[in-house]
């Protein structure tokens, strides 16, 4: 057994936390010092504003540079600062700046996808390109193209060994910088995939520096120029490399890997794939065929079947499934009936929360009505970005990425699960982020021409 198979089965608590929350219902205790909860409304007590508790040592194998990052920082004042500074790059503003190029590139996914076939197409691999692409395309402020002429980039090598590094140096954190040196390939391969792209993307940064202000990535001047209040200076390159690199992983799987159980769920539904293809065809009857003007984000945002579907993708399929612990910092502290004692590390599991019968009826199904109409108890139950002061910071990009890629694609094709997929090859593989375990979305891809 490879050395990182070994260190996967270890981290595997997120099933038996859920097994004892089946068992014994939405309050378990997982560990000598640590509590899980399984029921929606206890999260704002746990990850709510104004709650004293601190991510815990979980959190330190996220780092690339062997500088904290804002999804590692431990110290809150640090991460106050970092995230005052990194919101600007998530600002409503920036991020519609960046629509008109995600349309274009989700049109060049199409017309690519196209070119492969007729016949059994993978498309798990291109969601994986062009998740990458949104962010490379945000960060660094320029378009590698990587979908259109099939190339190669090297993040892609290390976005596959980052969830093996995560794991093993979760452990083992002295692995962060003598991992390379160790002398087994098995164990020192992914630490120099990564040392290698840590080496390019600062390579990068330092490019951009030089630059006059106008010209830079605005990603990169905001973090360049503005102020940290932490460090009392704007970011050093390093800083700006180890921020860059670790929004890539935060953004592009988790993204991309829910695009493919969206894909495969619509698709292998009859009903669902014709409600979202009737949506889509009264909501854009010209494009692709009777005119090259692309989709309008406004309207996009505003259907209510499409809309469901990707809340529902979110819920099913959580890409953050597992346990997102916090430590009480506090004398003590009340969640719901329970009153926890400072040091307990409490923390909840979006796989279990979105099985919660009482928030989900009939949970296991795929069922994207549950999310329409007004007041729905799913809406309030939903927990896909987390919340409070570390819920997840690009989440309005991610919803625009799913919006735009889920309306253009099922607007471009006819599409149809290529006999030989399988069910199973959609078995959720997680190591803190959740992906399909086969790698692979088998589809029968034609345009659609009506
Ligand atoms: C479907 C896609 C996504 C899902 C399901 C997701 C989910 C989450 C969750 C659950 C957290 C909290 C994790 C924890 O506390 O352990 C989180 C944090 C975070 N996410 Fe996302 N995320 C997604 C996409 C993105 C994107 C596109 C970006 C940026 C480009 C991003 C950036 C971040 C960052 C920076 C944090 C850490 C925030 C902090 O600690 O202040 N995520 N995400």
């Amino acid at each position: 057994m490879e050395v990182w198979e070994a260190l996967d089965t270890l981290l595997q608590r997120d099933d038996a936390a859920e097994e004892a929350h089946l068992r014994y219902g939405d309050i378990v205790r997982i560990g000598p010092n640590e509590i899980s909860f399984s029921n929606p409304g206890q999260m704002k007590a746990i990850y709510g504003h104004g709650v004293p508790v601190l991510k815990t040592d979980f959190y330190q194998g996220g780092t690339f540079t062997g500088k904290d990052n804002i999804f590692t920082m431990r110290i809150r004042e640090q991460h106050a600062a970092r995230r005052k500074l990194m919101s600007r790059n998530f600002a409503q503003a920036p991020l519609m700046e960046l629509v008109p190029q995600f349309l274009k590139k989700t049109e060049a996914l199409c017309h690519k996808l196209e070119s492969l076939g007729p016949g059994q197409i993978n498309v798990y691999g291109w969601l994986h390109r062009i998740g990458l692409e949104f962010i490379l395309m945000q960060t660094l402020g320029s378009d590698p193209k990587l979908t259109e002429n099939d190339t190669h980039h090297p993040a892609l090598r290390d976005l596959e060994v980052f969830p093996e590094n995560f794991a093993i140096t979760a452990i083992f954190p002295f692995l962060k910088t003598h991992g390379v040196n160790v002398p087994f390939q098995s164990v020192n391969r992914p630490f120099r995939i990564q040392a290698s792209w840590v080496a390019y993307c600062m390579s990068l940064v330092k490019e951009e520096r030089t630059k006059e202000s106008k010209d830079k990535s605005p990603w990169i001047r905001r973090l360049t120029e503005i102020e940290d209040e932490f460090l009392a200076r704007p970011l050093e390159d390093i800083e700006v490399t180890e921020e860059i690199i670790s929004t890539l992983f935060a953004g592009s799987g988790t993204t991309s890997a829910t695009l493919a159980f969206l894909l495969y769920a619509v698709t292998a539904d009859q009903q669902i794939y014709s409600n979202l293809k009737q949506e889509l065809h009264e909501a854009f009857p010209d494009w692709p065929n009777n005119s090259d003007v692309l989709p309008l984000i406004g309207q996009i945002q505003k259907l209510p079947f499409l809309n469901a579907v990707i809340n529902e993708s979110l819920r099913r399929f959580p890409t953050i499934p597992g346990s997102m612990p916090r430590r009480i910092t506090s004398s003590s502290l009340k969640i719901g009936d329970s009153t926890l004692p400072k040091g307990t590390v409490v923390s909840s599991q979006n796989y279990s929360l979105h099985m919660n019968e009482e928030y989900f009826p009939n949970a296991e199904k795929f069922d994207p009505g549950r999310f329409l109409g007004e007041n729905t108890k799913a809406k309030e139950g939903l927990n896909s970005f987390s919340e409070g002061p570390r819920g997840c910071l690009g989440r309005n990009l991610a919803v625009l990425e799913l919006q735009i890629v889920t309306a253009l694609f099922f607007r471009y094709f006819n599409v149809k699960l290529d006999p030989t997929m399988r069910d199973e090859y959609m078995t959720m593989k997680v190591i803190f982020s959740g992906s399909p375990v086969a790698e692979k979305v088998l589809l029968n891809l034609e345009k659609d021409i009506s």
